[in-house]
């Protein structure tokens, strides 16, 4: 199986070389976990390798996306510039919405809680992708069309070959939450919790699923620092 890098050295070996190519993984985490950070070193990595991304957010601006990656040392800047990295915002999620390209056009009119007009958006020659943050399209919708949509969504990605970082974070609804767990090829979680062993808040990564791949179901503990996301080789034990 081909994999793409996730950008993160020890994350690479644990996932036998990186994230599936041409697969779907979910990331799922509270707010400040570390979803985009992750999000912006598998691009970052990805366009060092010369593929086309594109980035599809929710929440963030382009420029703010391109100053958070500079800060901590990924400068996304000049893929962008070169247009081997679009960055869409999507803006006005319930009723209907405004996605700007980087080349500064708008898009309009479609009602962007339907999670299948996605696919519309999705540069045909991309090859990695983050959507930050899929949650924010089950708003309004019910889990059936939700759950049926997003596998229409990563049945197409899969087809493209188009490898896909799909974020969600913990206001969706618990339900949501396991549907897109089944629905995708991977999940990684993150949360911050009280380590047992230090008595400590600490960042941990779990990897419950990833089709095709050897995961050990130990908890990861990382860290977010100026270089962005590091994995501690420490397994959740005092050392
Ligand atoms: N240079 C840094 N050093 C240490 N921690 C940092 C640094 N830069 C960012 N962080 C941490 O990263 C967190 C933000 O990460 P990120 O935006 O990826 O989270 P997220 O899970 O995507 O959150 P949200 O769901 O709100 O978008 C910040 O809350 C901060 O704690």
């Amino acid at each position: 199986m081909n994999r793409l890098s996730t950008g993160i050295p020890r994350l690479d070996k644990k996932l036998q070389g990186g994230y599936p190519e041409g697969e779907s993984i979910l990331i799922t985490g509270e707010p400040g976990t570390g979803k985009t950070i992750l999000g912006i070193q598998f691009l970052h990595q990805a366009c060092m390798e010369g593929k086309k991304c594109m980035m599809i957010a929710t929440e963030e601006t382009p420029e703010k996306i391109l100053l958070h990656a500079k800060l901590l040392g990924f400068d996304l800047e000049p893929f962008f510039k070169e247009n081997r990295l679009s960055i869409m915002r999507i803006l006005e999620m319930r009723t209907s919405y405004t996605g700007i390209s980087t080349d500064g056009s708008q898009y309009t009119g479609m009602h962007m809680d339907d999670l299948n007009n996605l696919t519309h958006l999705i540069a045909d020659d991309a090859e990695a992708i983050v959507v930050d943050n899929i949650g924010t399209f089950s708003i309004g919708t019910d889990l059936r069309s939700f759950r049926d949509k997003l596998e229409e969504l990563t049945y197409f990605l899969s087809t493209q070959k188009m490898t896909a970082l799909l974020m969600m974070d913990k206001t969706a609804h618990e339900l949501t939450y396991r549907i897109s767990e089944y629905s995708t090829y991977g999940t990684i979680r993150l949360m911050v919790k009280e380590n047992p062993y230090t008595g400590k808040m600490e960042r941990f990564m779990y990897i419950p699923k990833m089709r095709g791949t050897r995961i050990s179901l130990d908890p990861i503990i990382y860290d977010i620092s100026d270089e962005g996301i590091k994995l501690s080789t420490t397994q959740g034990k005092k050392d």
